[in-house]
């Protein structure tokens, strides 16, 4: 028996998965998404492969902490299937956003363990506290098995120090961990495989660039599957321009907002972190909406498209610098799998360095990985459907089977 539950606890948010790895063909049995939790109008969706329509089943009702999320999910498994009695997960892995310096690996959770990540909040304040509150709950639902943590940052500890260090005074770096950590790293280590199974060559002798565009957003350097450089840095903040985050800004303006605007340090955390990047500029948080205003002529909406497409040009042409060679541009993540426009904007004018995107293969819809360049482009473009969850579950089962 191989099934993993695999939890993403998030502040206000539970997603969970069971995955059974048997056989090597992966079965996804059921998935969860339970919002707004610690409101009273939290709402509960369970999706699972045991119901014959596959149609997901929705509670509305109050949830008053990640403890109650777990006993409504376990709830959901009792009510609509699978039985967890007879798909018994034999770990629960979890995603853990800050693991620092000190976790490089997938690691069985322990007392001290979690000690160390709830010291590690200190460098990631929105993702860490609920990381664990999330397997403190889960512990409690599913004492009997191994609980295994799988860090975003843990892909990235391979960068070399002139990559994740900062220019500013060493002490001051040193004593308060101020570096370049990155995240996504599970979603940049899946994608890259996945490009290079899809291209028939072996990862360890190609260079790529990943364009990971979900909520969150950043860019990785991988060079024979190795990340050298990512865009995101020692919080999820720095890089990309994102649905509500900045990404990379002059630090001086900072300094200017809490001189000039009135602003303290929590104030300024919330504009840059919570209401910023595309709907900071236009109003809108989601991609979706953004391409309608801009196509219904919102100005403000086409002003914040250009920018996040410019950003990523930005970063495209500094890693090819950086890898000096690239066989491979790989987009991903809810953007990147679905905004040919974005794609199409991220990578224009780059014909002169190889990279030439098809029209048609860009705009045909179709799962699974693609190539949407055209057979003349030196650098190969790819479309490659992320899957954290399936990375977090086969990790986790390595772990506790090593
Ligand atoms: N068809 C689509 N066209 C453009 N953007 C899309 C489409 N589908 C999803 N997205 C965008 O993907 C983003 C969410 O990505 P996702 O990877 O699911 O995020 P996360 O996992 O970080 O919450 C949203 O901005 C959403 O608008
Ligand atoms: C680390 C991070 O930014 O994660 P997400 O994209 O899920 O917000
Ligand atoms: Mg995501």
């Amino acid at each position: 028996m191989s099934t993993v539950l695999v939890v993403n606890s998030g502040s206000s948010s539970l997603k969970y998965q069971l995955i059974d790895l048997d056989g090597g063909d992966d079965r996804r049995l059921a998935s969860g998404l339970i919002e707004r939790i610690g409101h009273d109008d939290a709402r509960a969706v369970h999706t699972t492969t045991a119901h014959p329509d596959g149609a997901p089943f929705t509670v509305d009702a109050p949830v008053a902490d990640h403890d109650a999320a777990f006993a409504m999910m376990l709830e959901a498994f009792e009510q609509h299937g699978p039985s967890l009695a007879e798909h018994a997960p034999v770990a629960v892995g979890h995603r853990v956003v800050q693991g620092g310096a000190r976790f490089v690996e997938p690691t069985v959770i322990t007392e001290l363990v979690k000690i160390n990540i709830d010291e590690l909040a200190v460098l990631a304040p929105l993702h860490n506290p609920a990381n664990l509150a999330g397997i403190v709950a889960a512990q409690r639902a599913f004492p009997e098995v191994p609980h295994v943590a799988v860090f975003d940052t843990a892909f990235h500890q391979t960068m070399p120090p002139a990559a994740y260090t900062y220019a500013i005074d060493r002490e001051v770096a040193e004593r308060h961990r101020v570096r370049r950590y990155g995240f996504h790293g599970t979603s940049h280590r899946y994608v890259s495989r996945a490009a290079a199974e899809f291209l028939d060559e072996p990862v360890e002798e190609l260079r790529m660039i990943v364009l990971h565009l979900g909520n969150g957003a950043s860019a990785c350097a991988v060079d024979g599957g190795r990340s050298v450089e990512t865009s995101m840095g020692m919080t999820p903040l720095e890089g990309l321009v994102m649905g509500t985050r900045s990404g990379d800004l002059d630090p001086a303006v900072l300094v200017h907002l809490q001189r000039r605007a009135g602003l303290d340090v929590d104030g300024i955390d919330r504009l840059l972190n919570s209401r910023s990047g595309i709907l900071g500029l236009s109003g809108h948080a989601d991609m979706r909406d953004l391409e309608s205003a801009r196509e219904a002529g919102d100005e403000a909406a086409a002003l914040a498209f250009e920018v996040y497409a410019h950003r990523i040009r930005s970063y495209v042409g500094a890693y090819a610098a950086q890898l000096g060679r690239v066989d491979a541009i790989v987009f991903t993540a809810g953007v990147g799998e679905n905004s040919a426009s974005v794609r199409e904007a991220a990578l224009e004018g780059l014909e002169g360095f190889g990279v030439e995107i098809d029209d048609a293969r860009n705009r045909e819809r179709r799962g699974g990985a693609r190539r949407i360049s055209t057979d003349a482009s030196r650098t190969a473009v790819l479309v490659v459907p992320t899957d954290e969850e399936l990375e977090i579950a086969r990790q986790t089962l390595a772990t506790v089977e090593a």
